[in-house]
């Protein structure tokens, strides 16, 4: 069990809170809380008692307890109520024993805040009522501050406090893949009307971007300061670009997010879908840690980004739905893989699908601990 899941498990009998206000176990040392944690330690390249393990989107439609507690809940009001997101983001730490959790958001929430009209439609995604595609219409996009996410802050101080030693992982998304949603009102398969206004209008592109960037930075910063102990950007769909388009339309954005961060200290994570070509720039904008889909190997990958950075992956989220041979096999290939790299957070390389079994996750943590269980000095 990693430390202080008994925390998260809910057995606050067993606590005692010491004078910083840091949850420990009785008969234990007290340790350096989260920022010494496997998942911590992995991110700043450092050697850890074994390699962490998460999954993106953990929290959600794969658990039977996720889907009661939202039986009757919109999405966008749950990500609004502290009491639902704080359950909600310690559902997949108490099953499958994680190594982090992650936030219960949306990408499109500071968005939300921000004064866009938007929905989050079942099975669909996120629906903007009226598409981004003038100037006026990014003037709309206003700064945000704490006070337009103060459920963000409340519920990220309720699950610093009951997380104990288990690193929080906040979260936003990055300014092309929410340009994507607000231009073409929707999922797009091609991102076609967002490249038209990308190379059409470069001013208003770059215009549309800089306001989501200074809104993604404002909710990071919330996160921040009210105790999260990493960050991840998530630039979903930044794929759909060459490398060169990538440098020129959207890397001097996202930068703009990860280096107004460099003085938090707390790692940044930067991942993309289907970036096997941007991610040596992806690394450049400023992350301490990239996230790598299947396509890339891992230590392909790590030649690409440098040695100064850790990686995260990469495991195929179809993979989950094969008979556990499979499963096990690859496990042990991308530990391999994650052996020769500076450091290993390990995931999937996208998110984790609604119809996985959670007992295959729960499996594959204990698979990943077991396998990479290594003395500490
Ligand atoms: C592109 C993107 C979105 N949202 C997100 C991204 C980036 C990650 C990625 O690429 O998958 C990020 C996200 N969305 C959600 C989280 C929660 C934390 C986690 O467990 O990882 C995170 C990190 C909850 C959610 N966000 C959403 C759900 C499903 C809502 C539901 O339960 O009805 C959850 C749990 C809705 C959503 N929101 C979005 C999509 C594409 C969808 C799925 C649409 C669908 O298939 O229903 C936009």
């Amino acid at each position: 069990m990693p430390v202080g899941a008994a925390s998260a498990r809910g057995t606050m009998a067993a606590m005692t809170t010491d004078t910083t206000g840091t949850v420990a176990r009785h008969g234990e040392p007290r340790r350096g809380g989260p920022a010494d944690s496997p998942f911590v330690r992995a991110c700043r390249r450092e050697p850890g008692p074994h390699t962490p393990v998460w999954f993106m989107r953990q929290a959600g439609r794969s658990l039977p307890e996720y889907r009661e507690i939202r039986a009757n809940v919109p999405m966008l009001e749950s990500c609004r109520r502290p009491d639902l997101v704080a359950e909600i983001t310690l559902q997949p730490v108490r099953r499958h024993g994680v190594d982090a959790a992650i936030l219960f958001s949306d990408i499109v929430v500071p968005v939300a805040a921000a004064g866009v009209d938007l929905d989050i439609v079942p099975g669909t995604g996120p629906v903007v009522a009226e598409p981004v595609r003038t100037a006026d219409d990014v003037e709309r996009i206003r700064p945000i501050g704490r006070d337009d996410v103060s459920y963000v802050d409340e519920a990220v101080r309720l699950l610093v406090a009951e997380l104990g030693d288990i690193p929080l992982i906040g979260f936003a998304g990055a300014p092309f893949t929410l340009a994507s949603y607000l231009v073409e009102g929707g999922p797009s398969r091609t991102h076609a009307k967002t490249k038209a206004l990308m190379y059409g209008e470069p001013e208003l592109w770059h215009a549309l971007c800089a306001r989501l960037a200074e809104v993604t930075l404002s909710f990071l910063r919330v996160q921040v300061d009210a105790g999260v102990s990493a960050v991840q950007l998530f630039d979903s769909w930044a794929g759909a670009l060459s490398e060169a388009d990538y440098r020129r339309y959207v890397l001097p954005h996202s930068t703009a997010v990860l280096s107004g961060l460099a003085d938090a200290g707390v790692p940044r994570i930067h991942f993309g879908v289907g970036t096997g070509e941007l991610l040596g720039a992806m690394g450049e904008a400023g992350a301490d840690v990239v996230g790598v889909d299947w396509r890339t190997p891992l230590d392909v990958a790590t030649r690409r980004i440098g040695p100064d950075k850790a990686v995260q992956g990469n495991l195929d989220p179809c993979v989950l739905l094969a008979p556990w041979p499979v499963v096990e096999t690859e496990v042990r290939r991308i530990l391999d893989q994650g052996r020769a790299v500076p450091g290993h957070v390990f995931n999937l390389g996208h998110g984790v699908l609604p119809e996985t079994d959670p007992d295959v996750l729960t499996r594959v943590v204990a698979l990943v601990h077991e396998l990479s269980a290594r003395p500490v000095e």
